[in-house]
């Protein structure tokens, strides 16, 4: 018997899963048993009310807490006891949503700190080929610095501080940094969070464009409802740490749990209507 190409494309191996993912501070659950996969080369967005568990779901994925209960598993591998800078060389690149830039230095040097935190050569390497390891990994980081800052249209700001630079250029830099550790998978906490119109459209043909042209599967936590329905492929609902939804952008905004989590009534239409304006007003600002 065939199995469905429904069927097949459902079960294909994610790149990241949570399982059973359950944390708390001290009396209060930040998340209860959050379970769900991310497809690779797909933008998957966590949303959800203030206090959902959002960032406490993010920083769980890239190791700073660890869960109580239930694990994080990336490309098949368990990695919930791993340290979190072991999970960024493997592949888990980040930004924050206080953006966690070192404001007194370039955007270049930023971009570099990034990209030394992916630095292959070890101690033996460097100890028996000094010269020709050196010249490669310089080679090989200033094209992908370049590339970077080619990509994200910062050069004219490479050698501005960060402390210069308005807030919508800083959160890009932030970008710029997480891809110079060429990441398989992106994570941004709020990527559009504080921006104004023209400054979250820019970020979000950067976020599609990472993907389309870094082939970098992206998951974001993001408050922005209207630009998480255009961008997305898959959508995670939280709400008092639980998952309460999950699907297309289209199946989420038809799920009644998500009206009464964002309107305090179960009406979907209300709920559409909500975010057909805010795309109207995305549109006229373009
Ligand atoms: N370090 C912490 N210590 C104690 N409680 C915490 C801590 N971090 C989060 N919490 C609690 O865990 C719950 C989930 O918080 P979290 O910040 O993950 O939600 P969120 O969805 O990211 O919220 P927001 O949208 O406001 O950023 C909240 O009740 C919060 O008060």
């Amino acid at each position: 018997m065939q199995t469905p190409p429904h069927r097949e494309a459902a079960s294909a191996s994610p790149l990241l899963e949570a399982r059973g993912v359950t944390l708390a501070f001290g009396g209060v659950r930040a998340l209860s048993d959050v379970g769900f996969a991310v497809q690779p080369g797909t933008i998957t967005a966590v949303i959800g009310p203030n206090g959902a568990g959002k960032t406490s779901l993010f920083n769980t994925i890239s190791g700073f807490y660890r869960p109580a209960q239930g694990s994080i598993v990336f490309k098949g591998q368990d990695i919930t006891r791993v340290p979190a800078p072991r999970r960024a060389k493997m592949g888990l690149g980040r930004s924050f949503q206080n953006i966690a830039l070192f404001r007194g230095m370039t955007v270049l040097d930023n971009i570099k700190l990034g990209r030394h935190a992916h630095l292959k050569t070890n101690v033996l390497d460097a100890l028996l080929y000094v010269g020709r390891a050196r010249r490669e990994e310089a080679l090989l980081r200033r094209e992908v610095e370049e590339r970077i800052i080619d990509f994200l249209e910062i050069d004219h700001i490479r050698h501005a501080p960060v402390s210069a630079l308005s807030y919508g250029l800083q959160k890009r830099v932030e970008m710029a940094r997480a891809l110079a550790m060429q990441p398989e998978i992106l994570m941004l906490d709020e990527p559009v969070a504080g921006m104004n119109r023209e400054e979250t459209e820019d970020m979000a043909r950067f976020i599609l464009d990472v993907r389309a042209e870094w082939g970098v599967t992206v998951l974001m936590v993001e408050h922005d409802m209207g630009m998480v329905m255009d961008l997305s492929d898959h959508v995670v609902v939280l709400n008092f740490g639980q998952v309460i939804a999950s699907g297309t952008p289209a199946q989420v905004q038809a799920n009644p749990e998500v009206a009464r989590a964002y309107l305090g009534s179960g009406d979907v239409q209300s709920l559409r209507a909500k975010l057909r304006a805010a795309a109207t007003g995305r549109a006229e600002a373009a």
